[in-house]
């Protein structure tokens, strides 16, 4: 069943457990599950009697979040309706083995890989799957968790994988950066150079990061930057700017609290030097979801991004530092990637 009504798209066959959608009121019922951000959701029940059982490949990162998941298989196969899907379950053993594993499940036509991990590691499966109908799914065990987060995807690991049992899905946009994809938010200037003091420490979770944060902050200095947002030219001096898919960088906090990951833009945020003691005010508007209305800040959507910095540095990419030159060529590929969700 298709409906289209308002710009929205829906796709919609069996209920997980209601039986087919009838009406309309009981499709706003069914979505108000989900937030509806943008104009174009696309939400996949199938009916399993008509399409067998879905591979299912679950990618665990060991070191992410700090949480070793021992036990996770067992666990997850409590959980999972394995009437829905056949699971196979692997971890990684090195940095970027995510992203090999979700190439290598691609190729094999394995239905969903799931990240059991952060931001990072979903980033490595999602390159591995954007642009394919291999969909992706999502255990939040990561630092930040900002996708799993926006998304309403349950913190809880075996609520997480029971979600994964409704079998919906929507197509989301993906960014890129110099080539590199990025699916929730990437970043130059003070939050590129925290993510990179947060990888080569060993705190991992919301407490490593914070300590990354607060250590950056009283020796960071604001760059110059020449930006082009689709064609219209500006300088700023600026503490970071980051560039928004979703909303949020993890743990809550808001920096585009406009972004929508379904409405084909992406939101350049620049972030002022501002002076140390408005700091707290800062941290109140990021999880207050009320950054745009800081006069530090400065939101412009676009879709073609180019930023000239003073020289190479850190980048940032769904929190993984990754060192990249002066010119940062950045766009929005619309409606790139389907999460089960
Ligand atoms: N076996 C491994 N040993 C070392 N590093 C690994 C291993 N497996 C994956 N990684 C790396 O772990 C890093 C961190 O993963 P991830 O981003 O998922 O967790 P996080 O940083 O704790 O969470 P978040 O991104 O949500 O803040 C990634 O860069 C990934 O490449």
């Amino acid at each position: 069943m298709v409906f289209k009504m308002m710009g929205f798209r829906f796709v919609a066959s069996t209920a997980e457990s209601g039986g087919p959608i009838l009406n309309f009121y009981q499709l706003l019922q069914h979505l108000s599950k989900f937030n509806v951000y943008a104009d174009t959701f696309v939400v996949l029940n199938t009916d399993q009697s008509d399409m067998g059982k879905k591979r299912v490949l679950f990618v665990v990162n060991p070191i992410s979040g700090g949480k070793k998941k021992k036990g996770f298989e067992k666990r997850a196969l409590e959980d999972l309706d394995t009437s829905l899907y056949d699971a196979e379950f692997v971890c990684t053993q090195y940095a970027n083995h995510a992203y090999e594993l979700g190439a290598e499940a691609v190729a094999d036509g394995v239905d969903v890989v799931v990240a059991v991990g952060g931001d990072g590691t979903i980033n490595e499966i999602a390159s591995a799957l954007n642009g394919t109908s291999t969909a992706l799914g999502i255990v939040p065990e990561g630092s930040g968790n900002g996708l799993a987060l926006y998304l309403g995807i349950p913190l809880n690991e075996r609520a997480a994988v029971r979600r994964l049992n409704r079998m919906e899905s929507m197509v989301i946009d993906s960014g890129s950066i110099n080539g590199l994809l990025f699916f929730n938010m990437a970043g130059i200037g003070f939050d590129a150079s925290v993510s990179d003091r947060f990888a080569n420490d060993n705190i991992r979770g919301a407490i490593g990061y914070l300590k990354a944060v607060m250590t950056e902050i009283s020796t960071y200095k604001p760059q110059h930057y020449r930006l082009t947002i689709d064609g219209q030219s500006l300088e700023r001096e600026a503490l970071m700017i980051s560039v928004a898919n979703s909303p949020q960088y993890g743990n809550n906090a808001h920096v585009a609290p406009q972004a929508s990951v379904t409405d084909g833009i992406l939101d350049v945020c620049i972030i002022h030097k501002f002076p140390l003691y408005i700091f707290p005010m800062m941290v109140f508007h990021l999880f207050n979801k009320t950054a745009d209305q800081s006069e530090y800040v400065e939101i412009i959507p676009g879709r073609q991004i180019r930023i000239v910095r003073e020289s190479a540095d850190a980048v940032h990419v769904d929190g993984e530092p990754k060192a990249l030159g002066p010119v940062l060529d950045i766009e929005v590929n619309p409606s790139t990637l389907r999460i089960i969700c």
